[in-house]
């Protein structure tokens, strides 16, 4: 390394990181909600995409901002979606080439949901950052284009090129991404060697990580009929095979009170469990006191570390989310359900299969609903088929990530899987065959998706120069 340049950039870095909160508080100011597909948040989510774009051209990066066409909703409406931006600084062909995945869409947010300030408001408390979008994705994707930045501003050279695809629909599953990434394969992708995202979290309050993997999803509806309205319990009740009490059950067959998925076959592809991968979970550190009290949860289905580890990232795990239909409003409406719809999902990992995990379900729900002798009419469909992903963790950058981690950090990351989804992960793995990694900034309680999202000014500003660093190392190695 050379570190005095690295000194360099990083007191650059120290010096300027006001101007960095500035700008991200300008961008959390936008409120670019994918999630409620209203016009005002669409016409907000186009502003994120213009702004976004103009800085990365002041950057001098060469600028293509990808229309995408519009989205039909269930209910016959048609809204735009934002342009995708891809971005390109730098084609040094002795260089490697970098590819940053981002996204500046955000989840709903409303002060009147608990949030103790205007979550379009970034506001500091203690070295915290608190709005929507500060952690997921904005505060990550800002800086690693401060990291950018701190170059052209010392009129350095990057050490190796870098791209940008940066979109506006993640949130809401990442509408026709895969359609562009698949036509980009053979032009904007072509030259890329390495691909980075940073939209998870680390797995503790202050020892930055690095992921090698991310479970998939199915996701399921099994819907119950009887006839399209509601009955009364005094006139019919007694006499109806009720559509409820049908779905109680088939929801009820799915996973044990010890949290054990009771779908026949549905284990047979899970990876083998060896000894070394053991050896990985106990290596990492996680305060299981501190996680059940920060998660206020008073018991977890497991009590070891390596036990809750392995049950979140190398074991499949269903979650039953919600009845469409239900009464579930206070009071006592004495109301039969005419027609209900359960959604669930399952949590996939290496080497499950999606279409074979499609079967194995429909088939069981056809079989428990088969021995109810219900005359009513049952319909399961998977309506998200989303693969597991796992990397290779002796891949170049996974080395670059880990050597720019000790020069930042003084420490070893935490080498961690995530038991969510990041779609595009396995998309870019299978689509344009490069290596992927995550590196994540933001801490394990940054409460992405919920209330007081936040990030802490450290980990913004450090994650800056670990993105600096990184581009040094990248350019070592390569
Ligand atoms: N820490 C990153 C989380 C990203 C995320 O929340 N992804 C979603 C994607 C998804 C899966 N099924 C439907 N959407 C998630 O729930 O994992
Ligand atoms: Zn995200
Ligand atoms: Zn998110």
């Amino acid at each position: 390394l050379p570190p005095a340049l690295l000194e360099k950039v990083f007191q650059y870095i120290d010096l300027h990181q006001d101007e960095f909160v500035q700008t991200l508080k300008e961008w959390v100011a936008i409120e670019s909600d994918s999630v409620q597909p209203v016009p005002r948040f669409r016409q907000e989510l186009f502003r994120m995409m213009t702004v976004a774009a103009d800085t990365l051209q002041r950057l001098g990066a060469h600028v293509t901002s990808v229309d995408m066409g519009s989205q039909q909703l269930p209910d016959g409406q048609s809204l735009p979606i934002p342009p995708v931006i891809l971005a390109e600084l730098g084609n040094d062909p002795t260089k490697g080439t970098v590819c940053f995945y981002g996204h500046l869409d955000v989840q709903p947010a409303d002060q009147g949901d608990g949030w103790l300030m205007d979550p379009y408001v970034l506001t500091e408390v203690d070295g915290k950052l608190y709005g929507r979008g500060a952690t997921d994705n904005k505060g990550p994707v800002l800086a690693w284009i401060n990291a950018v930045s701190a170059f052209r501003a010392l009129e350095q050279d990057l050490p190796v090129n870098i791209k940008f695809i940066i979109e506006g629909m993640e949130e809401a599953g990442s509408v026709a991404l895969e359609e562009l990434v698949e036509k980009e394969k053979n032009r904007f992708f072509s030259g890329v060697d390495y691909i980075v995202i940073s939209d998870n979290l680390w797995i503790s309050q202050r020892k930055p990580a690095i992921t090698y993997g991310t479970r998939g999803n199915s996701y399921f509806t099994v819907e119950v009929k009887c006839r399209d309205q509601d009955f009364h319990s005094g006139t019919f009740g007694g006499i109806l095979h009720e559509p409820m009490a049908d779905l109680v059950a088939l929801l009820g067959s799915l996973v044990d009170s010890s949290g054990h998925i009771l779908v026949p076959g549905i284990y047979d592809e899970v990876a083998p469990l060896t000894e070394e991968e053991i050896n990985t979970y106990k290596a990492i550190h996680l305060d299981l006191e501190e996680y059940r009290n920060s998660s206020r949860v008073e018991k977890f289905l497991f009590d070891t570390k390596e036990e809750i580890l392995m049950h979140l990232w190398r074991y499949p795990s269903l979650s039953i989310h919600g009845i469409e239909g239900a009464f579930d409003e206070p009071g006592a409406k004495t109301v039969i359900p005419g027609q209900v719809i359960g959604k669930f999902s399952i949590r996939l990992v290496p080497h499950m299969n999606v279409s074979v995990v499609e079967k194995q379900v429909t088939r069981h729900l056809e079989d428990v609903f088969s021995k109810r002798n219900s005359s009513n009419k049952m319909v399961v469909s998977m309506t998200l088929g989303l693969h597991p992903w796992i990397a290779n963790i002796n891949d170049t950058q996974y080395l670059a990530a880990k050597r720019a981690i000790r020069t930042v950090f003084g420490t070893e990351p935490d080498m961690i899987r995530d038991g969510s989804t990041i779609p595009i992960t396995k998309m870019f793995q299978e689509i344009v065959h490069k290596s992927v990694v995550l590196i994540p900034l933001g801490a394990v309680d940054d409460g992405e998706h919920s209330q007081n999202e936040k990030i802490n000014r450290w980990n913004y500003i450090e994650g800056t120069k670990l993105f600096a660093a990184f581009f040094l190392e990248m350019a070592q190695l390569h």
